[in-house]
């Protein structure tokens, strides 16, 4: 029986989650904060980790790292609500393996646990494939190749942006360029790894990726290289390092500024020399591993801060390709929206034909902090709760379908610079911008609608959208809180 930990101080939610996994045959293990649940892992050992983004004692980050550093293979499903989306996604670089938002729904709960156990199950798969020395020292046997390249089908739209992209991609392919991927987290990074890996000579041969998130220097040593039995002390079995898995294709080293300085020193030895030596090693092992490497931080900024050495910039710095964020690829947002509508529909099996028009309107303005991935989860839910033939408004996350009005408190909330209208009332020439200016008459009544909005807003963020909460923290009944969500069109 697979064994999931889970951590969050909401005991309501730790009952529910006992509850609901053990039905569907986990084994469960629940701590109420951060370091109860840092030492269960030690004695809990769990295949799988859900855990609360805000813990009473450490926040999503340090957790994240914290158990990344000990057991970086564990997955680890951050648990968020959709006020705290920014950072979540910001988080994800720390080597999570998804994160799921508040409210949360058990089909939803029980999908995503089940590819990240069947994603870990794979790759320990191939780990032991080339342990056991089935893949022979330096071969790698084609199930190992076909594992270790992941099978997922990704589009590139074809918008101006995204043709751009598609078009670096065709350029620097066939080269044996290393590539310098940037882009926000989710933007797609890895897939433009891979795209570039079909298009070279050696699409047949290895993609292998590694995530360098939070790994410890310890470990990130041996997952690169590999290590001899004995090599230090827990070193039991010979290992294979993700270069030599990656022997004759290309290797993929996301967040590659976040490696530890030490292993940056090896890893500027091999990327010199092309060959390697497994750690405790004496047996020079020649490479053919093209580098292709990404960052969510500019590398030579990481490097002027000494977080990254100059010279391994500069090598892996041959080609840069930015990947755009999803807000700025606008043609293709419905594309992308289409092809996570059908790829959740044949998961789920069901036949959802599309999206209302509030819900394109919505994609359209909404500002996709954590770009495809984002997109994918919000629509993945969005399908599970839709009867009809199409995906509702009300299906979104309420940051998500009131974005406009969200911004709009925003902006009141903060006092913008008033612009110099003597600036924009000339004839529009070619430089000067053609800005509407509108303006509104005050007046008390719309100040105070505007505040009792504010207002009603805020409650019901403090208080994770819980209704009942809400209008006893406002002093109404429930009634007259929906009468008012209502006006409101929250
Ligand atoms: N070109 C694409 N077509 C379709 N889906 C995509 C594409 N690129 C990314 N995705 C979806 O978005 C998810 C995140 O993509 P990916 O891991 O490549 O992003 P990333 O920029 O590497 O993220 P991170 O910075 O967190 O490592 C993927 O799992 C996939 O579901």
């Amino acid at each position: 029986m697979q064994r999931i930990l889970v951590i969050d101080d909401d005991t309501d939610i730790c009952l529910l989650l006992r509850r609901f996994l053990t039905k569907n045959n986990y084994e469960v293990a629940i701590a109420h904060d951060g370091n109860t649940g840092l030492i269960l892992l030690q004695e809990f050992r769990p295949d799988l980790v859900m855990t609360d983004f805000r813990l009473g004692d450490m926040d999503g980050g340090t957790i994240l790292s914290k158990i990344k550093e000990k057991f970086p293979f564990i997955p680890v499903l951050i648990i968020t609500g959709y006020s705290d989306i920014k950072i979540a996604v910001n988080v994800m670089k720390l080597g999570a393996y998804d994160y799921i938002t508040k409210p949360l729904f058990p089909d939803e709960i029980l999908l995503t646990i089940k590819k990240a156990l069947e994603s870990t199950e794979s790759e320990q798969g191939s780990m032991q494939e080339s342990l056991s020395g089935k893949s022979g020292g330096n071969e790698v046997s084609t199930e190992t190749k076909k594992k270790s390249s992941k099978a997922v089908k990704y589009i590139f739209g074809d918008g101006e942006e995204s043709n751009y992209l598609l078009k670096q991609i065709q350029l620097v392919g066939p080269t044996n360029y290393s590539v310098l991927i940037y882009g926000e987290s989710g933007s797609g990074k890895e897939s433009v790894a891979q795209e570039i890996h079909l298009h070279s000579k050696r699409a047949n041969q290895p993609f292998v990726a590694m995530d360098c998130g939070a790994i410890s220097k310890d470990l990130a040593g041996s997952e690169l290289f590999g290590h001899e039995k004995g090599a230090f002390t827990g070193a039991l079995t010979q290992k294979i390092g993700h270069f030599e898995l990656a022997n004759g294709g290309t290797i993929f080293l996301d967040e590659v500024a976040n490696l530890p300085y030490e292993v940056q020193v090896l890893l500027l030895r091999v990327v010199q020399e092309r060959t390697m030596k497994r750690i405790g090693g004496t047996k020079e092992i020649p490479l053919d591993v093209r580098i292709v490497v990404a960052s969510n931080e500019k590398l030579h900024e990481a490097s002027k801060r000494g977080k990254f050495r100059e010279d391994l910039f500069h090598r892996f710095n041959e080609f840069s390709i930015d990947v755009p964020p999803l807000r700025d690829r606008k043609a293709d947002i419905m594309v992308f929206a289409k092809f996570f509508l059908d790829q959740t529909n044949a998961e789920l099996g069901k036949h959802v034909k599309g999206f209302s028009p509030d819900v394109i309107e919505n994609f359209m303005t909404y500002a996709w902090y954590g770009n495809l991935r984002e997109m994918r989860n919000v629509i993945k839910r969005a399908t599970l709760l839709t009867d009809g033939d199409f995906i509702e408004a009300k299906t979104l996350p309420f940051e998500i379908s009131n974005y406009a009005k969200l911004l709009f408190t925003d902006t009141i909330n903060t006092p913008t610079v008033q612009p110099n209208i003597s600036h924009y009332t000339t004839t529009p020439t070619e430089s000067t911008p053609i800005v509407e200016v509108v303006t509104k008459k005050p007046s008390l009544k719309s100040a105070a609608v505007e505040a009792e909005y504010e207002m009603i807003l805020k409650v019901l963020k403090d208080v994770n959208f819980n209704k009942s909460k809400a209008a006893r923290l406002l002093n109404i009944d429930r009634k007259t809180l929906y009468n008012k969500m209502k006006m409101f069109e929250l």
